[in-house]
């Protein structure tokens, strides 16, 4: 790996009730991907933003840039700009005084400043925009306008914390889009915030899942959807089905009464663990074909597709997407193939899940 850009090293961070709102986080940044910290409100998630703008200093542990130990190093010394959820952009000032304010105070000549404010906008598709006032933008150039005047500064690492909540939900998926191509055109590296999992998914080359003031997870998003370390993130990230069930050996595993083949392996004979399957990989078929047998109970039109709600003879529930409808009330089989299956242990550190990851597959 090349050098990381940012390194935590067993952070903690305890206000004055000394209950640690971040537990030992440890993670490495890389220059140029895009970062996403996903969790759920009150997880840690700006505070280790913070931490990185500089605003707010570990009570244990070290924060590295580039090598260095940082964590005494103010925020007006770190190459580190923030897009802030509410943008706070200056309502009385313009487009071009907005962007131009950080170059201003760092009294840079006035065509320089000029030059850069109009590549900054360009930036952000806002040419022409300079003489706006900030009231006359709509939310999706004011979120845009604060983007430029993060990227005016010239900063190795841009820090978005929750910039698309306050956006409908088109034009939140447009600056999805919008803001992986800035991305990918300027080459910095992103850390966004989000507690949103679908926009963790869409945008990031890697994600952090923090659960309580600690990372859960972290891998790219195909990683984390296909491979969730435990139920937390199962259910987390994506919809799941999750069963308790019995590892009888390697790839084999027993749920709702029946044994089935999977692809996993590593596990103690017998040992007790959760089974997940994504409805998205469940098919409804005849009741003579399928693995288990389930009733149907409601279904929901999602445009794209059915949702199928149904329950096994165990009484545990099954979520179904499927282009075709089912009939509420009859029964049918449930089919899905062995690498559908995903097995979690109770309890796995990060580090076992992946060292077993390893030694298991080929
Ligand atoms: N200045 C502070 N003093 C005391 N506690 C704080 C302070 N700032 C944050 N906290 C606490 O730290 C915890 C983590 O907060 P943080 O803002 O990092 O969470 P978050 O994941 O970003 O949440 P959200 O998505 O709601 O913004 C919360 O329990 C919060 O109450």
């Amino acid at each position: 790996m090349k050098q990381a850009i940012i390194s935590f090293n067993n952070v903690m961070k305890s206000y004055d009730d000394d209950v640690p709102v971040l537990k030992n986080i440890s993670f490495d940044i890389e220059e140029g991907k895009f970062y996403t910290l996903l969790g759920p409100s009150g997880c840690g998630k700006t505070t280790i933003l913070r931490m990185i703008a500089g605003f707010s200093e570990p009570t244990k542990g070290d924060i590295y840039f580039e090598g260095k130990r940082i964590n005494k190093v103010p925020a007006n010394k770190r190459q580190v700009n923030t897009v802030f959820q509410d943008y706070a952009l200056f309502p009385h000032m313009n487009v071009f005084d907005n962007i131009a304010f950080g170059l201003k105070m760092r009294h840079l000549p006035k065509e320089q400043i000029e030059t850069k404010v109009k590549e900054a906008l360009k930036m952000v598709r806002l040419d022409g925009y300079e003489k706006r006032g900030i009231n006359e933008m709509s939310g999706g150039q004011k979120q845009r306008v604060a983007i430029a005047r993060a990227i005016v500064n010239e900063p190795k690492i841009l820090l978005l914390d929750e910039p698309l909540s306050a956006l409908d939900h088109k034009l939140r998926t447009d600056m999805q889009y919008e803001l992986r191509e800035l991305q990918r055109r300027l080459g910095i590296t992103f850390i966004f915030v989000t507690h949103d999992q679908e926009e963790a998914l869409a945008m990031s080359d890697e994600i952090f899942v923090l659960n309580n003031g600690s990372i859960v997870q972290s891998g790219t998003p195909v990683d984390i959807y296909d491979e969730p370390i435990n139920h937390y993130v199962a259910d987390f990230i994506g919809e799941s089905n999750i069963v308790d069930g019995t590892m009888i050996a390697d790839e084999l595993v027993e749920f709702v009464g029946h044994q089935f083949a999977c692809v996993d392996g590593g596990m103690r004979p017998n040992e007790p663990v959760e089974v997940v399957l994504r409805p998205e990989d469940l098919t409804l078929t005849s009741v003579e074909a399928g693995k288990l047998k389930v009733k149907v109970d409601t279904q929901l039109f999602r445009g794209v597709h059915y949702e199928i709600i149904c329950y096994d003879e165990a009484g545990n529930e099954w979520m179904i997407h499927s282009t075709h409808k089912a009939v509420p009330g009859q029964e049918y089989g449930l089919n899905f193939e062995p690498e559908d299956i995903h097995v979690m242990r109770f309890n796995e550190s990060e580090e076992d899940f992946d060292a077993r990851l390893e030694s298991y597959e080929d």
